[in-house]
């Protein structure tokens, strides 16, 4: 696949996210406007709201562009995606006769701002990467050993919805219950090891039915498409809390997000396999689809008053050992109703080489060995005023389909009445 031309300015580089290859569908205002659908192009947002209203866009009766989130045409169906994006493509392509009617449509990115592009309906994490799990095991529990169910089960647990925020929102370090190993007491405050985890989210477009089962090739369709995401981690709060049920506060106090939901269409070119199986798959999660995709991802960190960020790591997407696909088909096998605006963390994305771990945890060995940004600040986690950003690229021949980025600067804990 190589560069598909627009007449917008902006959209035919090799450099930017979003050329006509890409149309990824965000949630944006102006000064003074309500949050709409827009699809970025180029520097340019398409407004989705307005074209609706001026009667050059009709998806469906009544209008689904006017609010602020995608839900609306997930629920239309796969049928409808490929029709929206096969008529932008026509309206955007060079050359198009469209030009003149859709031009007055188009806002700077510059000028908006932007919003949460979806309602998040629930939100769950996997635990999919296999060096990290391994680096996991080997810092909190002796050994790189992977879980027995580890090979068989996507892993994962239920997460909150409701403390999924867009990029740019500031997160609040937590208060929360930590227990050193020799104190007899715990202890209730501000988390001392303050991490993130690099993943990609998959957004359930179609719904399946409570008690209904789907198989993967069903559940990669049923994918709308995805975000980065930053599963803020309190790694102090998680090992006291964690056994025997998983995760709890130690996760729930923010998931950050990027803003522009790429989708799985044009994801396509870069599909991309899971790794060779060192266990066969029981046979409901079996699948020959290629359900990871080949997406560069970076975590950079920047102190507050820095001029600069450091880049801590670069990895990719396709590293994983469970794809979305493979996920969500566990999560219905046994009969959970998937809805539309689910989210799926894909878990921590780290490779084989210490710099392509996805966590801070990993990347300072569990607080045991700092490292120096280019700014000359040493870190181990994350301090008050870092931000910490998540950017992500599937590259093509003359193009990419980007991201946008997935940010979040970390302010001083609520303070404790003494
Ligand atoms: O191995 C553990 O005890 C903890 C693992 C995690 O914190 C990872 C998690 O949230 C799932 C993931 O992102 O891979
Ligand atoms: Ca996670
Ligand atoms: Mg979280």
């Amino acid at each position: 696949m190589t560069l598909m031309k627009s007449w917008v300015t902006g959209a035919n580089s090799a450099e930017t996210p979003f050329p006509l290859n890409n149309l990824p569908y965000g949630v944006f205002s102006t000064e003074g406007t309500e949050p709409r659908c827009g699809v970025a192009i180029g520097d340019m947002i398409l407004d989705m709201a307005a074209l609706e209203t001026a009667g050059l866009i009709a998806l469906a009766a009544g209008g689904v562009f006017h609010a602020p989130c995608w839900n609306g045409v997930m629920e239309l169906g796969p049928d409808l995606w490929a029709r929206l994006r096969a008529r932008l493509t026509q309206m955007l392509a060079e050359g198009s006769e469209h030009r003149a009617a859709i031009a007055p449509y188009l806002v700077p990115q510059a000028e908006a701002t932007l919003h949460m592009p979806l309602r998040v309906s629930e939100y769950t994490d996997f635990y999919a990467g296999r060096q990290h799990a391994q680096n996991m095991g080997a810092m909190l529990r002796g050994s790189p050993d992977l879980p027995a169910n580890w090979l068989h089960i996507p892993v994962g647990y239920n997460g909150r919805a409701s403390s999924v925020v867009v990029s740019g929102t500031d997160i609040r370090r937590p208060n929360g219950q930590t227990k050193a190993p020799d104190a007899e007491m715990p202890d209730f405050g501000p988390c001392k090891r303050l991490d993130i985890e690099l993943e990609m989210g998959a957004i359930v477009g179609t719904p399946s039915a409570f008690g209904a089962p789907v198989t993967v090739d069903q559940a990669d369709a049923m994918i709308f498409g995805y975000v980065l995401l930053n599963d803020w981690s309190a790694r102090d709060i998680q090992s006291w809390e964690y056994q025997p049920l998983g995760p709890f506060q130690g996760k729930a106090f923010g998931t950050s997000i990027s803003p522009w939901i790429v989708t799985t269409a044009a994801l396509e070119p870069f599909r991309a396999p899971t790794p060779a199986r060192e266990r066969t798959l029981l046979p409901y999660l079996d699948s020959s689809i290629d359900g990871l995709f080949d997406i560069e991802l970076e975590v950079s960190m920047q102190p507050a008053g820095a001029d600069r960020a450091t880049t801590l790591s670069r990895t990719n997407y396709n590293r994983m050992y469970y794809s979305a696909a493979e996920q969500l088909c566990h999560h219905a096998s046994g009969g959970c109703g998937m809805n539309t605006g689910d989210l799926l963390g894909s878990g921590t994305i780290s490779g084989p080489d210490k710099s392509e771990y996805g966590s801070l945890m990993e990347l300072c060995w569990a607080g045991r060995e700092p490292f120096t940004l280019d700014t000359g600040e040493v870190r181990t986690f994350i301090e008050d005023g870092d931000t910490l950003t998540l950017r992500g690229r599937a590259v093509g021949d003359g193009y990419q389909i980007g991201f946008g980025t997935c940010t979040g600067t970390i302010l001083p804990a609520v303070k404790l009445p003494s």
